[in-house]
């Protein structure tokens, strides 16, 4: 499968690294730290799922790991190359070249048919587009008979699974997403997992999703758990058990966890 890098693909060993990551936001109530100095090392060629009860910085690593967010402070490098200090410009190419994103605002165009949505990236990168693999990644993910239908005419799963499709026809070095099964009934969920772990079981392609779901993070390598904006702790090799039982621990550990006991050192998968 043609994969396109500017730098070697042999010399690329990590999917995700981040060293010291922090974001703030500001509230009226006072600044709210949604990712505190959080390090972390994610191979190239597997599965994470990033875990944690709400408000505990998920969707925050996953924005700034997909160069949707720009961290504070701290270095983000996906698939061997830093993803902040890029201009505007530069950063959408190399998003358009090594990233897939899959997040709830779709961002899908609604007068154009699934086939010419999944197709857009790859049109918009100027490369070409192979319609029958297009036809085939939109099939796998259970579009197969809507793949000349108009977007306004699908229901929001379809839509999410056009958003997946999407995510995974440009053969992206790395995918990101944000509950990207959520909202799906759950054979349409299992397709879409199963579709990803085959992405990186057959292509050697990375995934990063954050979820609330321990049978969705049971499809990953390992599971990553957050608590306020932490790291606390990961799975290797996880059953839904031992996700919930671990997210049940988070649930009780964030009400009383003192931050300073957190590990702050470079946690690798
Ligand atoms: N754009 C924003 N403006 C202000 N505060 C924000 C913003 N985005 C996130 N936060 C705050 O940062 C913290 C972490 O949010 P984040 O969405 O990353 O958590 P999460 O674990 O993904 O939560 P959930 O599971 O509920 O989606 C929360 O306290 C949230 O309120």
């Amino acid at each position: 499968m043609f994969r396109h890098h500017d730098t070697a693909p042999d010399t690329i060993t990590e999917a995700l690294r981040m060293v010291s990551v922090r974001k703030a936001y500001g509230h009226p109530e006072g600044e709210v730290t949604a990712l505190d100095r959080v390090s972390l090392s994610l191979p190239a060629g597997s599965f994470t799922a990033v875990m944690g009860p709400s408000g505990s910085g998920k969707s925050t690593l996953i924005e700034c790991a997909a160069g949707l967010d720009t961290p504070d402070t701290g270095v983000v490098v996906v698939d061997g190359a830093q993803v902040a200090g890029r201009g505007e410009e530069e950063l959408a190419k190399f998003r358009r070249q090594r990233i897939g994103s899959i997040f709830q605002q779709f961002d899908l165009v609604e007068t154009e048919t699934v086939l010419a949505n999944v197709t857009l990236p790859l049109r918009t990168a100027g490369k070409r587009v192979d319609t029958s693999y297009a036809e085939h990644i939109a099939t796998q993910a259970g579009l197969g008979g809507r793949l000349h239908h108009l977007l306004a005419e699908l229901s929001d799963s379809e839509r999410q699974r056009v958003a997946i499709a999407r995510a995974l026809v440009a053969n992206p070095s790395v995918i990101f997403g944000d509950e990207p099964t959520g909202g799906l009934d759950p054979d349409s969920a299992r397709n879409v997992l199963e579709l990803l772990s085959h992405s990186v079981r057959q292509f050697g392609q990375s995934v990063v999703l954050a979820t609330h779901d321990p049978v969705a993070a049971s499809y990953a390598d390992s599971v990553v758990f957050m608590a306020d904006g932490k790291l606390a702790g990961c799975l290797h090799q996880p059953t839904p058990a031992a996700v919930a039982e671990q997210m049940a621990y988070l649930g009780d550990l964030s009400l009383i966890m003192d931050a300073r006991s957190r590990d702050r050192a470079l946690v690798s998968v």
